[in-house]
Parts: structure tokens; C-alpha cells; sequence
């Protein structure tokens, strides 16, 4: 339903499709700039851009459940389609919503539609699937117009973009990229990329403002390694393990992809006492992994549980928060750069407050494709 009834794209493909999809995407990102430089000066004007955008509003509450979708859209869509949006944009605004939407109505199961399927014809709005079919119309709709005008305006000799050079491949190969299989690739990019960091971030932003003492722990180490008056770059990381220790608990405690993302056994298998038949539909229960009793108090927000006594960053078996094996997350280094930045840049500038007389917010999440937090403000107070 989602991918024009083919099992094409890059999320939810597999085998032959799936292999050279993934190969030829993480490609063509490559040559965009994905992991290098360019993309943390790329990932660096929008946190300049969304920190003019607080201090504009600076001193009154900002509900913050969405504050990073446009953008996480700009810095992704700067690759694939060349462009930028204002952080205002309506329509973006309104695109990224209806992602989220979407999000809410299924989960990563595929909720019940994906389990009694022949349900679309009987209650169709009952389970969601009317809405499901709408929301990716208008998405669609986006992405094919998107393409569209590339189609128009492209030079086969000077590439501006991911999509500009599958189109271009499709020109020059017997065995083309079709419109729809671009349409897919774009939509999982956009799906898998925004509201993963988006959620995450705000959770991030959640558990700092519950906790004083990591708030100014963060700041004073910023303070330190960077000061008020230099920008913040990738290269501070190395030197700043107490920032990446709050981005690990953030991910551990508020796993926003609580069940990853589908899998089926190629062969029957067995773990332990379980028989797995060939085809069977596996989640990974990476929320409940997170939050299990090997982390001794998995509900408190400890930062430090991710440091040693010397002050080295601990590396975990039981901490997958971006998958593991063939099919791990492409853009974990993509999202750890964002959060690293995002945090960063703000506490730089701000100091943040639950706005007086709201209560304090509740880490609880909703249910979902990915985990959200429960709507609540903050007041970002500058700093200086
Ligand atoms: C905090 C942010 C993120 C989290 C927690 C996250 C988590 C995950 C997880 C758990 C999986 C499934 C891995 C598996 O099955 O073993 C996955 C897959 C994937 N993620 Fe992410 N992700 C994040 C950000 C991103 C971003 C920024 C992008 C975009 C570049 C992205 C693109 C993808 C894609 C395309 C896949 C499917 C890979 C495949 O099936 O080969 N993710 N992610």
C-alpha cells in the first residue's frame, strides 16, 4: 500500500531490490557530501537558523513537540533535492505533520491492518486505512512534483542532487530506477530520517529541562571546550564525553524506534526453546532491551552510567539504538551529528525552563511507528 503495491525502495525491500538500493543510495548521498564536511556546515547553518528562530521568541513558551522537523527535512532534503525551506514554511510545516500523523495511526507492526488486511474493505476508516491512504497521497503528491521539477530543469552534466543522478542513471541504463521506486526511496529517507531525530531530540531536550544539575553540567562542559563566542563543530565531540553521555541515555531511556524496523527469517531457526519458521515476522524489542534490568535503574536518567571512572565513553553490547547487523540504521552518523550539534548550539545560548505553573514534563511516550513525547513547552532564556 505504501510503495504502489511493490515491494520496492529501501525500508521495507529486500534481497536483489533492496541490496543495490541501499548501495546505490548510500552512494549518490556520498557524493553529496553525506558524512563529511559539507554536511556539518550543512547541519551547522540550519542549528544557526533554528537558534535566530528562539531567540525571536526568546522569553515565552515554546512548545517544542516539533521544534526540529523542518530542520532535520533542510539538511536531508539539501542532498536529495537540492533545496531549503524557510523554518516557517506552511507547507513543509504541514508535510512533516502529516508524517507524524501518519506515525500515530499504525505502529511498526503494521497495527491491525497489516494482520487482517482484507479489514480495508469493510471498515476502512475504522482502521485507519483511510487516512493512511490520504496522508500518503499528499505525500506522494509532493515527492512526484519534487521530481517533476527536476525532470525540468535538469543538466545531465552538472548533477545538483540524489535525485538529479538517479534520473540521470535512468536516462543512460537499460534497467532504470523507475518514477515510483524514486518516489519510495525519497519517502523512506524522509520517514526514517526526520521523525527518529526529531523525537529523539525532544526527548533529549525533555529529560535536561527535568534535570537542573545536567543542564548546567552540559553547559559548564560547553563553557570549557568551546566558550560562548566560537561556533561548535564536530571536532569538539571528541573532547566532550559528558555531552555524548546525555545523547547515549537520551537514546537508551527514550528509544524512539522501539521495535526497529521489520525483519523476517530467510530460514527456519531456532533460539533457545523457540523454533523461528522461515518467513516469520521478527521485531526487535530494542525499547524493552534499553529499559530491561541489566541497566539496574533503567528509569532514571543517568547520563554518567555511560562514562567510566577515568572519564572514557563506555561502548555496550546491551545499546543498539540504531539496529544491528546488514540492515542498520544508514544514517546513524547522520543523527548523532544533528543531536550533538542541536543540543549543543542551544545550550550554548540558552538556558532552559519549564514555563511557570506547567507541570513538570512526563517522560511517558506515545505509542507509535516511533515514540513521541507528550506535548509540553519550555522557555529558552538566553544565556548572554
Ligand atoms: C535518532 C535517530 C535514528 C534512530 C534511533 C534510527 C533507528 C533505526 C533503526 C533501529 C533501524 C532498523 C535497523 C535494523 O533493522 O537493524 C533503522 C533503519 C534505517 N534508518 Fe534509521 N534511525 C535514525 C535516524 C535515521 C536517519 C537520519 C536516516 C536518514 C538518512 C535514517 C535512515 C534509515 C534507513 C534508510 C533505514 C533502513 C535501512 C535498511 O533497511 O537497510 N535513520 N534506523
Amino acid at each position: 500500500m505504501r510503495s504502489f503495491g511493490k515491494k520496492i525502495g529501501l525500508v521495507f525491500s529486500d534481497g536483489r531490490v533492496w541490496n543495490r538500493t541501499r548501495r546505490t543510495v548510500l552512494k549518490y548521498l556520498k557524493n553529496f557530501g553525506y558524512g563529511s564536511r559539507a554536511m556539518e556546515s550543512i547541519i551547522s547553518e540550519e542549528c544557526k537558523a533554528l537558534i535566530n528562530l528562539r531567540l525571536q521568541d526568546a522569553g515565552t513558551t515554546i512548545i517544542v513537540n516539533r521544534m526540529f522537523d523542518v530542520s532535520i527535512v533542510n539538511i536531508l532534503w539539501k542532498l536529495v533535492a537540492g533545496k531549503r525551506y524557510n523554518l516557517k514554511d506552511k507547507q513543509l510545516l504541514s508535510l512533516c505533520n502529516l508524517i507524524t500523523q501518519s506515525f500515530k495511526v499504525a505502529d511498526m507492526s503494521g497495527g491491525i491492518l497489516n494482520f487482517l488486511p482484507f479489514l480495508r474493505f469493510i471498515m476502512p476508516n475504522l482502521i485507519g486505512y483511510t487516512e493512511l491512504k490520504n496522508i500518503h497521497n499528499t505525500l506522494y503528491d509532493f515527492l512526484k512534483n519534487t521530481i517533476e521539477e527536476h525532470k525540468a530543469t535538469i543538466d545531465v552534466h552538472k548533477p545538483r542532487d540524489v535525485i538529479d543522478v538517479f534520473l540521470i542513471e535512468s536516462m543512460e541504463h537499460n534497467s532504470p530506477t523507475s518514477d515510483e521506486e524514486l518516489q519510495v526511496i525519497c519517502l523512506d529517507l524522509l520517514e526514517a530520517g526526520v521523525e527518529t531525530v526529531n523525537n529523539t531530540a525532544v526527548f533529549m531536550l525533555l529529560h535536561i529541562v527535568r534535570n537542573d544539575s545536567i543542564q548546567r553540567k552540559l553547559q559548564q562542559e560547553i563553557d570549557a571546550e568551546i566558550g560562548r563566542s566560537r561556533l561548535p563543530t564536530l571536532s569538539h565531540r571528541s573532547s566532550m564525553v559528558y555531552t555524548e553521555a546525555v545523547i547515549l541515555e537520551s537514546l537508551r531511556i527514550s528509544s524512539v524506534a522501539a521495535v526497529g524496523i521489520p525483519h523476517m527469517a530467510l530460514e527456519d531457526a531456532r533460539i533457545g526453546k523457540y523454533v523461528i519458521p522461515k518467513g516469520t515476522f521478527i521485531l526487535l524489542a530494542i525499547h524493552d532491551l534499553h529499559n530491561g534490568p541489566y541497566w539496574k535503574d533503567p528509569e532514571v536518567f543517568r547520563p554518567d552510567r555511560f562514562l567510566t571512572k577515568e572519564g572514557n565513553l563506555i561502548q555496550n553490547d546491551f545499546f543498539m539504538p540504531f539496529g544491528s547487523g546488514k540492515r542498520r540504521c544508514i544514517g546513524e552518523g547522520l543523527a548523532r551529528s544533528e543531536l550533538f550539534l542541536f543540543l549543543v548550539h542551544i545550550l550554548q545560548r540558552f538556558n532552559l525552563k519549564i514555563p511557570g505553573g506547567d507541570p513538570m514534563p512526563c517522560p511517558e511516550p506515545i505509542d507509535g511507528v516511533t515514540l513521541s513525547a507528550k506535548e509540553f513547552g519550555i522557555v529558552f532564556e538566553p544565556r548572554f
